[in-house]
């Protein structure tokens, strides 16, 4: 610090991250602190010299001061300084007993590190907000409060409407679909939502992850003694646990030719035979299968039953993947950000770009890679933020822009949904080329705006506006 003050004073003022910069009465400067030198980068040593010189010599575009010194009262200015940097100036009069001017005392506060730390408070606040309360007003299917389906999608939404009627009657359903695109999550709610799950179990087989040796053995059961290595006392089948309930046969593609048979007489007969058994025992049990496969084009080439294509696909349910219901990708994100959150005690939101990145990507695994790309990024935040730079290299790569040009904007509305934050972007971007280009100054845009000066200065900062762009942009 500069100037004739005490050594606690010097200490105490230094001690303050903003710049201070003390004038007497007159407009001398008798004092400042380290801090302003650093953010005004002022190469002179200024104490003793009159505000106006500064003025005279560029080395500030304007003076606080000076406006107080003339109204005794509080100012407020934006001011520029060799640094580059541009500060909010307040300058505050401190008066005598009999109300004269002893001297003026100015704040400095760099304008980018205030604005960047605020809008970075501010937003992720705001984020916070938003998206406890979308997720406080949304009211996702739910049943039995067990299993909880997010969803707008309008297909999805008439699956989710039709779920009780078909959940009621004892047709069996076959849901084509993606792999992850929530195929084992229908067939849940299709158990819960019918009076089997008051009587029996919801059995899921993945018929694709039991080799073809096992497989009639792990659904069917056995015998005692049926084969070399089996039980003495024989073994239920996972068909026998789901009696009275549902058996979720997934991947249904997968199942081998002989057992397609067994199944069929199954679908029939409503009885099962284990194997080495010879008296068939009675089942009750409502089939929904699943699969990702082509299963008219495997009837084609003969992999799969034609009988037993038409026998699974009485009431066939389609569901969508990811990237043909680009709406949903939000939704689920924030679910899933909040079921983590809980799960791992976090508190994290998502800045805009990153959405961006995840409303980009195509998502080939659909919603189980979303879930696990979300819980991947709970588990290793460092902050409370996830931002773009978080998101894995893949689905970085599927956004690079993070202001959309207008035109990307229109041909984005025609898909109907635009990220909150481009959107935004976009319309800022177009008001304030559009007043900086009409307006004379920078107080005239502002105003036009409705906003203040270092609110203007600060978006044209984010924004990469120049007044110079600006008129280019509009010509
Ligand atoms: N709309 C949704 N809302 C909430 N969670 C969902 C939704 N769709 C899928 N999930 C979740 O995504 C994950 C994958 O879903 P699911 O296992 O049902 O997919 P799948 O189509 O059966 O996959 P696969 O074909 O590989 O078996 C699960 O954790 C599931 O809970």
């Amino acid at each position: 610090m500069s100037g004739n003050m005490g050594i606690t004073f010097r200490v105490m003022i230094n001690s303050i991250s903003d710049g201070i910069y003390i004038c007497n009465s007159q407009g001398y400067c008798i004092a400042h602190n380290d801090a302003f030198l650093r953010i005004t980068g002022i190469p002179i040593d200024v104490v003793g010299r009159h505000v106006k010189t500064l003025i005279d010599d560029n080395l500030i575009s304007d003076s606080a001061t000076l406006e107080v010194i003339r109204s005794g009262q509080r100012v407020s200015k934006v001011i520029s300084y060799p640094s580059g940097c541009e500060a909010l100036v307040t300058g505050n009069p401190s008066f005598d007993e009999e109300g004269n001017l002893i001297n003026v005392v100015c704040e400095v506060r760099d304008l980018s590190e205030l604005s960047t730390l605020k809008d970075e408070l501010k937003y992720s606040n705001q984020l916070n907000k938003q998206y406890r309360e979308i997720l406080k007003n949304y009211d996702p299917t739910s049943v039995n409060s067990s299993q909880k389906i997010t969803t707008r999608d309008p297909k999805m939404r008439s699956i989710l409407d039709e779920l009780p009627r078909i959940g009621d009657s004892d047709a069996t359903v076959l849901i084509h679909g993606e792999s992850g695109v929530g195929k084992g999550l229908i067939a849940s709610l299709l158990h819960e939502h019918s009076n089997r799950s008051i009587k029996g179990k919801f059995i899921k087989v993945d018929c694709s992850a039991i080799p073809s040796s096992l497989i009639e053995s792990e659904l069917f059961g056995y015998e005692g003694g049926a084969f070399t290595g089996a039980r003495r006392e024989g073994k239920a089948g996972l068909l026998d646990k789901a009696n009275h309930g549902t058996a979720f046969l997934d991947e249904i593609g997968e199942l081998p030719l002989f057992l397609q048979v067994k199944l069929l007489s199954v679908l029939q007969d409503h009885k099962i035979l284990r194997v080495g058994g010879n008296t068939p025992l009675s089942m009750d049990i409502r089939f929904v299968c699943a699969t990702n496969r082509d299963l008219e084009k495997m009837v084609d080439e003969g992999t799969f039953r034609k009988d037993l294509f038409y026998r699974l696909n009485v009431i066939p349910v389609v569901i969508p993947p990811l990237r043909e219901r680009k709406e949903d990708i939000f939704m689920l994100t924030l679910s899933f950000l909040d079921k983590f959150c809980q799960k791992y005690h976090r508190s994290l939101s998502f800045v805009p770009e990153a959405m961006d990145s995840l409303y980009e990507y195509s998502w080939p695994g659909n919603v189980r890679e979303l879930e696990n790309v979300v819980e991947r990024l709970v588990v290793l935040s460092q902050t409370g933020l996830i931002e773009k730079a978080d998101l894995p290299e893949k689905i970085r790569r599927a956004n690079q822009a993070v202001v959309l040009p207008e035109i990307d904007l229109i041909r984005r509305k025609e898909r109907k949904i635009i990220p909150l934050k481009a959107a935004v972007a976009a319309t800022e971007r177009q008001s304030i080329e559009r007043a900086l280009q009409q307006n004379i100054n920078l107080g005239s845009a502002a105003q036009a705006l409705s906003i203040d000066i270092s609110t203007l200065l600060r978006k044209c900062k984010k924004l990469g506006i120049t007044r110079a762009a600006a008129s280019a942009e509009m010509r």
